[in-house]
């Protein structure tokens, strides 16, 4: 099917729901588990979540799917990142060969790692002075996130790769949240102060040229995001129209999911913050979407790495919700002490 801009706007609105009998299934089992109730904390809150998206009183995690996608950004041109965009391509080659810390992290949680790299001999405009996208090449970036998820995974992330893409993720953030573009702009792969100067400058210049056209979420994503940054977007969306869980990475695929979260609250129900990235404005953005991060590890990488890592989290939860023996199974008495007359 192709997609179009309306058609896509549309799907906003008539979204699938976690399954209540299997989350009512889970509840009852975690409250059948050897173990004084609520005592593994989150870890019940997740085996609770899985079940309502995968719509198993018991779920699963066979298949946890890691997409990273990579792009190019105009506006890396003004001095915004501390490294060249040539290593965006650099790390795409790296990824390939299997040697970035995704490809470790990925193979250390059990997750299948697809690598999608999108025009990068063709960096967007700076958004500083014009759209980042076309509506053809936003929408050719959205279907290919859509595309790149398997309906059957039991778990999705997605990560990134993109030279200065910290840029269009604050600017993002502020034309859908509000706020300054200083409350937005970190140091990203690592950015002295001038540098920070120079983005928080070039995220002014794009809202003040951009503002006043985000008037739904498609055009912002357009003008201020990249192909990287939609594609994640129509990735993080697909998995919501499969009912798929998905796991939220750091600062930029977050920022992806800013404008669809402001436009049709709820959107996000399917997603868990993996960790809270060192970069500035991540706390920000975890808070507006109302998400606790699983982990604060101080990292800062991106490719998905954050969750990654987060998957540990859910297998053990899961782990634990599958395997445990029941008060009846192991014959250990559930009964609260009476109180002593
Ligand atoms: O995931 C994060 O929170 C994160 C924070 C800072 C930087 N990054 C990664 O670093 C690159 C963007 O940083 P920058 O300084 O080039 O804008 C991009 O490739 C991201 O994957 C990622
Ligand atoms: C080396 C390097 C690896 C990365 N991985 C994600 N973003 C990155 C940015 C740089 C600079």
């Amino acid at each position: 099917m192709h997609l179009t801009r309306d058609a896509f706007l549309a799907s906003l609105a008539d979204l699938p729901e976690p399954d209540d009998a299997a989350i009512a299934a889970a509840r009852a089992r975690q409250g059948e588990l050897t173990k004084p109730a609520r005592s593994l904390g989150r870890l019940e809150e997740i085996a609770l979540f899985m079940a309502g998206w995968q719509g198993r009183g018991i779920p699963r995690l066979d298949t946890v799917q890691a997409i990273v996608f990579a792009g190019n950004h105009g506006v890396a041109a003004r001095g915004v990142s501390a490294f060249p965009p040539a290593v965006t391509a650099q790390m795409v080659a790296n990824f390939r060969s299997g040697g970035a810390a995704i490809n470790a992290l990925a193979a250390a949680c059990g997750a299948q790692l697809s690598v999608h790299a999108l025009d990068l001999d063709r960096p967007t405009g700076d958004i500083a002075e014009e759209p980042a996208l076309s509506a053809a090449e936003c929408l050719a970036a959205l279907q290919a996130g859509a595309d790149s998820v398997d309906a059957k995974a039991d778990l999705v992330f997605v990560g990134e790769m993109g030279i200065a893409n910290t840029t269009p993720a604050a600017a993002l953030c502020a034309a859908a949240l509000g706020g300054t573009a200083s409350q937005w702009c970190g140091r990203g792969t690592g950015l002295d102060d001038k540098g920070v100067s120079r983005k928080v400058a070039a995220v002014e210049a794009a809202l003040a040229l951009h503002g006043e056209h985000c008037r739904d979420p498609f055009e912002t994503l357009r003008r201020l995001g990249g192909r990287e940054i939609a594609a994640m977007a129509g990735a993080i969306l697909a998995a919501r129209r499969h009912r798929i869980p998905v796991l939220l990475d750091g600062f930029i695929a977050c920022a992806s999911v800013a404008p669809f979260h402001v436009h049709a609250p709820g959107v996000l129900d399917h997603c868990l913050a993996a960790h809270r990235s060192a970069e500035g404005g991540h706390t920000r953005l975890l808070e507006a979407f109302g998400l606790d991060p699983l982990l604060d590890l101080g990292m800062r990488l991106g490719e998905g790495s954050g969750a990654a890592v987060a998957v540990q989290i859910v297998r053990s939860a899961l782990g634990a919700h599958a395997q445990m023996a029941t008060f009846a199974e192991a014959a250990v008495n559930a009964g609260s002490v009476a109180p002593q007359p």
